[in-house]
């Protein structure tokens, strides 16, 4: 469903060259729901404008929905539906105005366009809410009006730019579900940026990490944690805490042991569900009880900051600064 190769993009900032995107090959099949995550500054919205057809490649190439980005950039737009980071409601228009008027500015006829603005505000759970004034909206309400403005001429991939930025927890749980069933219902693919990594978790079929404007990881959310992270299974045991670090040491499945500084064990695994009934048998049959048990699992965050060094957070301090390139930048203004 979608497809890029070596897509790449240079922006001239004074006399700097700056490689926003260097070479992201990707691939997203139909009824994905596919996580693009990145540091600040990582590449992200670049390679998420190309892909929209906001923003022309400085090279490489790109196809969406069967249609190629350079030369067929209408019916990509035609085929696809782009939710911005902050929306682009007019807060004083009527809610079922705006649905109508972004069908009506998709040619499709008034009857239809009428017909799919109750669909909408149905399938998005805003019935009831056509004639309030965007503005008076919640924010979680304000969010799926941007999702169903999206979705008005039944796109086959939807793209989602940090969708649930600012929601609170309920609002964000509620935005999942609406994704999931957007996929079940519809089969739409779902591309989406999102800087929560337990969005990308519980959302996401696949998760691709760029960093430096390359991807450098992609996998399911389960083996991204698994390669990349570890579960950490502290234990106080009743025995020799040293002989103990011995014997857990050699177990296949056990990455590291160590004793603490207050005399428990800790063991890292590289995945608890197997690890651990090993460690409490190859324990219990020296004759080791253990008296106390707590088990950290591997999570995203970990997988992230062993990929990329840093932590993952919408915090503008964390600007990376950009990638100077020595390369003559061809400048392309955006469309
Ligand atoms: N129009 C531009 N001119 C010059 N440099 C740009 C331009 N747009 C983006 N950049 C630079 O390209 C790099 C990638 O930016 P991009 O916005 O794609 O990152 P991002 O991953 O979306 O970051 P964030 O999470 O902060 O939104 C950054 O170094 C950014 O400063």
């Amino acid at each position: 469903m979608i497809e890029a190769n070596e897509l790449t993009r240079t922006f001239r900032s004074g006399r700097q060259s700056v490689a926003a995107v260097r070479g992201v090959n990707l691939r997203v099949e139909a009824g994905e729901i596919v996580g693009f995550l990145g540091p600040n500054g990582a590449g992200k919205t670049t390679t998420l404008r190309m892909l929209t057809t906001l923003l022309r490649p400085t090279s490489g190439t790109a196809r969406i929905a069967g249609a190629d980005l350079a030369t067929a950039p209408r019916e990509v737009r035609r085929r696809i539906g782009y939710v911005a980071q902050y929306g682009g409601t007019d807060p004083n228009a009527l809610v079922d105005e705006e649905l109508f008027l972004q069908a009506r500015l998709y040619r499709i006829p008034v009857a239809p366009a009428r017909r799919r603005v109750v669909e909408l505000l149905e399938q998005l759970d805003l019935g009831g809410l056509g004639k309030r004034l965007v503005g008076s909206l919640s924010g979680g309400q304000r969010r799926r009006l941007d999702i169903a403005l999206g979705l008005v001429h039944d796109p086959q991939v939807i793209f989602l730019d940090e969708p649930t930025a600012g929601l609170d927890p309920h609002s964000r749980n509620n935005l999942w579900e609406h994704t999931r069933r957007l996929r079940e219902d519809h089969g739409t693919t779902v591309f989406l940026t999102t800087h929560y990594l337990d969005e990308a978790d519980a959302l996401c079929d696949r998760i691709l990490v760029i960093d430096h404007g390359r991807i450098v990881a992609e996998d399911t959310p389960v083996n991204l944690k698994r390669q990349l992270a570890a579960d950490v299974l502290t234990m106080e045991v009743v025995g020799d805490p040293a002989a103990s670090q011995r014997l857990l040491a050699g177990l296949p499945g056990v990455r590291q042991a160590a004793v603490t500084s207050t005399g428990g064990i800790q063991v890292t695994l590289a995945d608890a569900e197997q690890g651990i009934t090993d460690v409490i048998t190859a324990l219990s049959g020296a004759g080791i009880g253990v008296r106390a048990l707590q088990l950290a699992r591997a999570s995203l965050d970990d997988v992230f900051l062993s990929l990329t060094g840093r932590e993952l957070r919408d915090d503008p301090q964390d600007q990376q600064s950009p990638i100077p390139t020595t390369e003559g930048a061809d400048h392309v203004p955006a469309r």
